[in-house]
């Protein structure tokens, strides 16, 4: 998944992102490079003072001037470096809130097999933590490191003009620093990457096991969960421990080798001073500068470390803003003045992204008349939910097509299916807001009468009942509904939306036989001009259907009507009887067609 890239290279991902805050980065960088020179510039003053006012006969009038300059200097310092923050504090939160709308925009865009591969947490992590990250350090390390870096030349540069010979020992302790920095760089950034991904990892886990909370709780599985998410995090702690050894260890060096090289210098320095080389002010200059120099040293660890850290977080931002949507609007989409909803599987062949080798669908070949209503029926894992899924194109086919009034989906505006075709799968995903919110998710009609009807037809006339009636907030931060309730919310969602296509995912499931007998009656008259494909498991629901598919192993094995099927196919018997428990008069049906059929056989 991580591929590995130049520093600069990630870094520059980022300046479309920031160009339009570039010019107040560019002021707080100034702000901090002013800021640097400021404490550069009060060593100088040090050695004029020094060499003027503590010369036998020098002026002490000058020591007030100096430390009058030096007050100032310390004021115009601090500043300039709150002046930094000013500059880029806002701008970098308007860069983090950019991004991550963007990040949020293109994960609604990205296709159901993306979001099929990808963990919650790891897209959580990205959202909010990587971008939190980027965020300080757009703001204050990627400045500092300029600054940093800018201060260490300037200041060298002003050591050699000082004295060389100190300078010259100065960069010796250069040299095993740098090499140093890039063993650091190679391995912090094998363990930033790390410990990124496992926080993603364990926020996963949390987001699994508190929406699954009440089957860990039934089945006693918090202990092993808590032991779990505990290993998860240990590890996570070990990455950071790892992280933080490879900073210690860096910082050690970058502190004890200047310091090493100071008190070398301090050595050589008194010597060439009691030589007449060397100027006393100059020699306090020096070290005074030299320590201005070494205090950002001391911190490159930790700005390095921000670095690379960044770097990953730009990595894995970009990891998913670089994943291609494959599902997506032809340029010039085929707008049918008035669809009539035939819906036609033409040799349909499917497999999901991670198997692509084992169609889950194969060469499916079916066609729902306009206003007609198909079962779909098949055992569990036969392909039935797949296929439905193909036709509000949540995934694609991997051969042949599907049409409908003769029109590829493919031909369509992507927007403009999804209204065409309406949607309620079993497992349903309410939002977060009220009733009325949910079910005139996807229509263009909101008025109450609409709102009415789909409640009406759905037999959810609970909503009104609720505390707030249809306004009352439902979903996870809202009121808990039952799995039959929920279940009707999401049915008049997909009866709102007034498709000209509905596919229904066994929308029923969860209701008792009484309210399935009523939500029946109400669907049929609704759905008598609506194309309709319900994958049915129970024959209460099959008996809706004009016709019904048997879908067996993936590839449709009989199509007709729910007598004939059951008269002359002994596979779509035995389906049938799988189901569910049914009312007497079709386990009555059912048991006198397979009769007729034996005795069919018998006399043959
Ligand atoms: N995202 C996925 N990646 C890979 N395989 C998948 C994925 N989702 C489902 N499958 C597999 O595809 C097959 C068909 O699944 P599908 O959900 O369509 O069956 P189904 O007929 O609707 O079953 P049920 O009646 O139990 O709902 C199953 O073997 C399932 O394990």
């Amino acid at each position: 998944m991580a591929k590995q890239t130049s520093f600069f290279r990630s870094v520059s991902r980022l300046y479309p992102h920031v160009r339009p805050i570039l010019p107040r980065l560019v002021l707080g960088l100034l702000s901090a490079l002013l800021a640097s020179l400021v404490a550069l510039t009060i060593p100088q003053v040090l050695r004029v003072l020094i060499n003027e006012s503590l010369k036998p006969g020098g002026a002490r009038s000058a020591v007030w001037t100096a430390a009058v300059v030096i007050l100032l200097l310390g004021i115009a310092e601090a500043v300039l470096v709150a002046l930094r923050r000013q500059f880029v504090i806002n701008p970098a939160t308007t860069v983090e809130t950019r991004m991550r709308v963007s990040l949020y925009g293109h994960l609604q865009e990205l296709t159901v097999s993306f979001h099929d591969r990808w963990g919650s947490g790891q897209l959580l992590s990205r959202a909010m933590t990587d971008l939190n990250f980027l965020r300080r350090w757009m703001a204050f390390g990627a400045i500092m490191l300029v600054v940093t870096t800018l201060t260490v030349v300037i200041g060298i540069v002003v050591m050699f003009s000082m004295s060389w010979q100190l300078a010259l020992i100065f960069m010796a302790a250069a040299v095993p620093i740098m090499a140093y920095s890039f063993r650091f760089r190679t391995r912090f950034s094998k363990v930033a990457r790390r410990s990124q991904d496992q926080a993603g990892d364990l926020a996963t886990t949390v987001e699994e096991s508190v929406h699954g909370i009440r089957v860990l709780k039934a089945f006693g599985r918090s202990r092993e969960a808590l032991e779990n998410f505990n290993e998860q995090a240990e590890e996570l702690r070990q990455i950071e421990i790892a992280k933080a050894k490879h900073q210690a260890a860096f910082t050690m060096v970058v502190t004890l080798l200047p310091e090493l090289a100071l008190g070398a210098g301090l050595v050589v320095g008194v010597m060439l001073c009691a030589g007449g080389q060397l100027s006393i002010g100059a020699l306090v200059a020096f070290f005074a500068t030299a320590a201005v120099v070494a205090t950002p040293v001391e911190f490159s660890g930790m700005l390095l470390a921000m670095a690379l850290t960044a770097k990953t977080a730009i990595d894995r931002h970009f990891e998913v803003m670089d994943s291609v949507n494959t599902i997506t609007s032809p340029r010039a989409p085929r707008h049918p003045a008035e669809l009539k909803g035939a819906l036609s599987f033409n040799n349909a062949t499917f497999a999901f992204e991670d198997a692509p080798d084992k169609p889950i669908l194969q060469d499916i070949n079916l066609g729902v008349r306009p206003g007609e209503t198909m079962a779909l029926v098949g055992i569990t894992g036969s392909g039935k939910s797949a296929l439905i899924q193909l036709v509000p194109r949540l995934y694609d086919v991997a051969a042949g097509s599907i049409t409908i009034d003769g029109v590829d989906l493919r031909e369509f505006d992507v927007e403009d299916l999804r209204r065409v075709v309406g949607v309620a799968f079993e497992d349903t995903t309410l939002f977060s807001s009220s009733v009325r919110d949910n079910v005139l998710l996807g229509a263009t009609d909101r008025s109450e009468e609409a709102l009415e009807e789909a409640l009406d037809v759905a037999q959810a006339h609970f909503a009104y009942s609720l505390p707030d009636g249809v306004d009352t907030l439902i979903g996870e931060e809202g009121l808990s509904l039952s799995g039959g309730q929920r279940q009707r919310i999401a049915l008049a969602r997909a009866i709102a939306a007034r498709p000209r296509i509905l596919v229904l995912d066994d929308p029923l499931s969860a209701l008792d036989v009484h309210t399935e007998e009523l939500v029946e009656t109400r669907l049929r008259a609704v759905l008598k001009d609506t194309t309709t494909l319900i994958v049915a498991h129970r024959p209460s629901t099959v008996a809706m259907a004009d016709r019904v598919a048997l879908l067996e192993e993936g590839r449709i094995a009989a199509v007709g009507t729910h007598t004939d099927l059951l008269a002359h196919n002994p596979h779509y018997r035995y389906v049938i009887a799988s189901l569910d428990q049914e009312p007497r008069d079709l386990d009555t049906e059912l048991s006198e067609l397979e009769d007729a059929a034996d005795a069919e056989e018998m006399t043959r």
